[in-house]
């Protein structure tokens, strides 16, 4: 499957932090097991031996594995021995308390928010319910307060974590002028539709704004921001809701319609346009040109059809701006022509 860059960065984010806690469990068991086995507490030195051997099996999985694969398997591990650690403790007369408290950070990076939270307060309660059969009540109370505390502080930290990737995705997919997907997302899209093979189809469509420099020149340049979001707003009422919106450059834009024939491509640039043409935009005269082609899999390259694209929208601005045209229909104009324009 392929993946994103902002995925691809918060993987390798969440497998340095998968690694370093690898380090500390294998550091915290040898130091456990030791000073368990020189105070004669056998049980809790073999309970902290085999920590470190599956732990220490899960950091080589971390390393050797591809990245997703190696994290889920660390966490999945930790979570299954810290369960483990506190039933074997019941068995032996020991509740081992504080093994709850490395529990949070570790749910919060296996699942995520809601669900790690009720994974917590699931764990607490076991905790809790198997260290009262134990100890007196009023150490159990003690160890809920203190989890809980921890719980609702993981929780919140969650919460913004999530908040704070939720605002960095969108601000790194989305030009900030305009509020469409910016030309990195655009990338990434055309790079899926080349990954993603078999017997696809898509049609391009390139629009630009006419005489945009003539508005900026004439109404000053506070204007012609107002104008690109403002034809990016039109634009976008026009399209499907799953249909999305690119700003290509400075005063254009581009649409990938999915499974779609440059027919289909044609009638919405048409809508387009007449949308554009007749929108109220204040005291300027805004129009826009389109350029419409169509690319499949198995008929050349999607920079070859961005390019008949681009093509064609130049047809358009040569023969007089303010209208859509087609590849087929430009397939004449010579790149020196649309060059010169
Ligand atoms: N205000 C503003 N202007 C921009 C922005 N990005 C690009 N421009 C300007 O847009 C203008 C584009 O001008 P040209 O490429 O000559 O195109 P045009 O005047 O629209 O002419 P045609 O495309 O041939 O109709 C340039 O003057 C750029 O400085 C932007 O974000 N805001």
């Amino acid at each position: 499957m392929r993946r994103d860059s902002f995925s691809l960065l918060r993987e390798s984010m969440r497998w340095r932090v998968a690694l370093v806690l690898a380090v500390l469990v294998t550091v915290l068991m040898v130091a456990l097991g030791t000073l368990n086995t020189r105070l004669g507490l056998q049980d809790t030195a073999l309970l902290a031996w085999m920590v470190l051997g599956v732990s220490a099996s899960c950091t080589v999985a971390l390393l050797v594995l591809p990245r997703g694969i190696g994290g889920t398997i660390f966490f999945t591990a930790i979570a299954a021995l810290l369960v483990g650690a506190v039933a074997f403790g019941y068995e032996h007369g020991r509740p081992m308390q504080h093994w709850a408290y490395i529990l949070p950070p570790v749910l919060i990076f296996l699942m995520r928010s809601s669900r790690a939270l009720v994974g917590m307060v699931i764990y607490g309660v076991y905790v809790s319910w198997v260290t009262s059969a134990l100890v007196p009540l009023i150490e159990v109370v003690r160890f809920a307060s203190g989890y809980g505390l921890l719980v609702c502080f993981m929780y919140t930290y969650a919460l913004l974590q999530e908040r704070a990737a939720a605002m960095l995705r969108y601000h790194s997919d989305h030009d900030a002028l305009s509020n469409c997907f910016n030309r990195r997302t655009f990338n990434e899209a055309i790079a899926g539709l080349t990954a993603s093979g078999g017997d696809r189809r898509c049609t391009f469509l390139l629009i630009d704004i006419d005489h945009f420099k003539a508005i900026n020149d004439q109404h000053g340049h506070l204007v012609g921001d107002r104008v690109i979001t403002q034809v990016a707003a039109e634009l976008g009422r026009v399209l499907d809701p799953g249909v999305p919106l690119f700003r290509y450059g400075g005063e254009e834009f581009a649409i990938m319609l999915a499974d779609a024939d440059e027919g289909t491509g044609l009638a919405l640039a048409e809508r387009l346009r007449v949308a554009i043409a007749g929108s109220d935009f204040v005291g300027v005269l805004v129009m826009v040109s389109i350029g419409v082609a169509e690319w499949r899999a198995n008929q050349g390259s999607v920079a070859a059809a961005l390019g008949r694209a681009d093509r064609a929208l130049y047809a358009a601005k040569r023969s007089g701006r303010n209208r859509v045209v087609g590849d087929s229909a430009s397939a004449t104009v010579p790149i020196a022509e649309r060059v010169e324009a």
